[in-house]
C-alpha cells in the first residue's frame, strides 16, 4: 500500500526508510540527530525521525520496534519498548532510544536505530457480558500448559 510520508528533515531525501530485502517487514528508521549522541547506560531520549506519516485509516498502525543488531550488542532499545503509531497521527515521528546496557552508547547522525512495521489493526466495539461461552483454556494461564 502507499503511505503518505512528509519529509521534515533533507537530509532523508535519498536515503527513506525502505524494505532492505524483498521479504522484510520493517523499515529502518533514522536518528536525524544534528551531532552524535551519547546515551549512557540508563539514559533515553527522544530522537527525530525527520518524517511524518499519516496512515489514514483505522484499519493499520505502525509499530516501531528496536533493531535486533543495536538491542543485543549495544543494549539500545526503546524507552517505551514498543512504539505504536495511531493511523490519525500527523505529527513527526519520534523514537525514545533507550540504553539499557551496562556501557555507554554513541548514536551517530542519521544511523539506523530502530524499525517500524505497517500492521492491521481491527477496532472493536465492547460488548458487555455476564459470562463467557466455555474455551479449552478457560482462566489457565501464565505457565497452566507447563513449561517443557
Ligand atoms: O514511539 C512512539 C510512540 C508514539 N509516537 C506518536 C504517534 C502516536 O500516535 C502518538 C501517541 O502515542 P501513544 O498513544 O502511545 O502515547 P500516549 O502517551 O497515549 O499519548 P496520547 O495521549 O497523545 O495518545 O505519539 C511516536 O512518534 N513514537
Ligand atoms: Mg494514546
Amino acid at each position: 500500500m502507499r503511505l503518505d510520508v512528509r519529509i521534515l528533515d533533507e537530509r532523508l531525501r535519498g536515503q527513506m526508510p525502505h524494505y532492505a530485502t524483498a521479504g522484510s517487514a520493517g523499515l529502518d528508521l533514522r536518528a536525524c540527530l544534528d551531532a552524535p549522541l551519547t546515551l549512557a547506560p540508563g539514559d533515553a531520549q527522544l530522537i527525530p525521525t525527520g518524517m511524518a506519516i499519516h496512515l489514514g485509516h483505522p484499519g493499520y498502525a505502525a509499530m516501531i520496534l528496536p533493531r535486533s543488531g543495536l538491542g543485543t550488542k549495544h543494549g539500545i532499545v526503546l524507552g517505551n519498548l514498543v512504539g505504536l503509531i495511531d493511523s490519525d497521527y500527523q505529527g513527526p515521528l519520534m523514537v525514545s532510544c533507550w540504553n539499557r546496557g551496562k556501557a555507554a552508547f554513541t548514536i551517530e547522525p542519521m544511523e539506523r536505530v530502530a524499525q517500524m512495521v505497517v500492521v492491521p489493526v481491527v477496532q472493536v466495539e465492547m460488548n458487555v457480558v455476564e459470562g463467557f461461552e466455555a474455551s479449552e483454556r478457560g482462566a489457565g494461564g501464565f505457565g497452566s500448559t507447563g513449561s517443557r
